[in-house]
């Protein structure tokens, strides 16, 4: 089909479903949301390595990384973070087209924003993991001091100071860090994914 555009959608002979044949899993996007300091990276590190180990084809866009390359041009404004979740959520698209479980970690604070990549995706291949801690906990940790400098006016907007987070109202699953442990989010991921047939 032509659109408007002029552009023409070119389909391959190598479906997304032939490649989640041969690598025997499905694939879909595991989105990690949550403040800053909430366990998004920790959590996604420790769970891609033990997707890995099971033999599962992963990719992991963690926040921080994608800021310094592909998002370098955008910055902590409203506009700013609505840009870089839909970009985010385009290249997963396409990780999830490659046949990967791909593993976001990003504060992703507006619902509008998760749920346009919600509607990107077909049925079952968006994973929406709320990774809760209170802004107290969250300060207490503050891994990269960043609380601190959001504290003394040395940052504008911060999540959670002086800039909006949007709880997920149905998440696929909820992850408590001020409760559970590093190793028991895991296995509570890994037992989602099987019991619902991913792997
Ligand atoms: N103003 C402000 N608010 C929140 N976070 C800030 C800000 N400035 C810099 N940082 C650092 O950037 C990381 C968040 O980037 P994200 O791309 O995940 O943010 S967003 O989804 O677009 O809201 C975030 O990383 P995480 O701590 O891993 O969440 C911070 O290290
Ligand atoms: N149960 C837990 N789950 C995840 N992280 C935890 C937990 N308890 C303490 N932490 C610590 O909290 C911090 C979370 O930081 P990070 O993973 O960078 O968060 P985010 O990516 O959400 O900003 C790390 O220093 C981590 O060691």
């Amino acid at each position: 089909m032509v659109s408007e555009k002029n552009i023409v959608w070119h389909e391959g002979k190598v479906t997304k479903l032939h490649r989640q044949n041969m690598n025997r899993h499905k694939s879909a996007i595991l989105w990690f949301t949550g403040l800053s300091g909430s366990g998004k990276s920790t959590l996604s590190v420790e769970l891609e390595k033990s997707l890995y180990e099971m033999g599962i084809k992963t990719f992991r866009l963690d926040g921080d990384n994608i800021r310094h390359g592909l998002n370098s041009d955008l910055g902590f404004a409203e506009k700013d973070r609505n840009e870089n979740i839909r970009r985010i959520g385009e290249v997963s698209k396409l990780m999830v087209e490659a046949g990967l479980m791909t593993l976001t970690a990003f504060i992703s604070p507006y619902k509008k924003d998760r749920e346009f990549v919600r509607s990107l995706m077909e049925g079952g291949e968006f994973i929406e993991i709320y990774v809760h801690a209170s802004v107290e906990e969250c300060e207490n940790r503050d891994p990269k001091g960043l609380y601190k400098k959001a504290r003394a006016g040395k940052i504008n907007g911060f999540t959670g100071i002086d800039s909006p987070y949007e709880m997920p109202v149905e998440p696929e699953l909820i992850i408590n860090t001020e409760v559970m442990t590093i190793n028991e989010s895991v296995l509570k991921i890994i037992s989602y994914l099987k019991e619902h047939h991913y792997m």
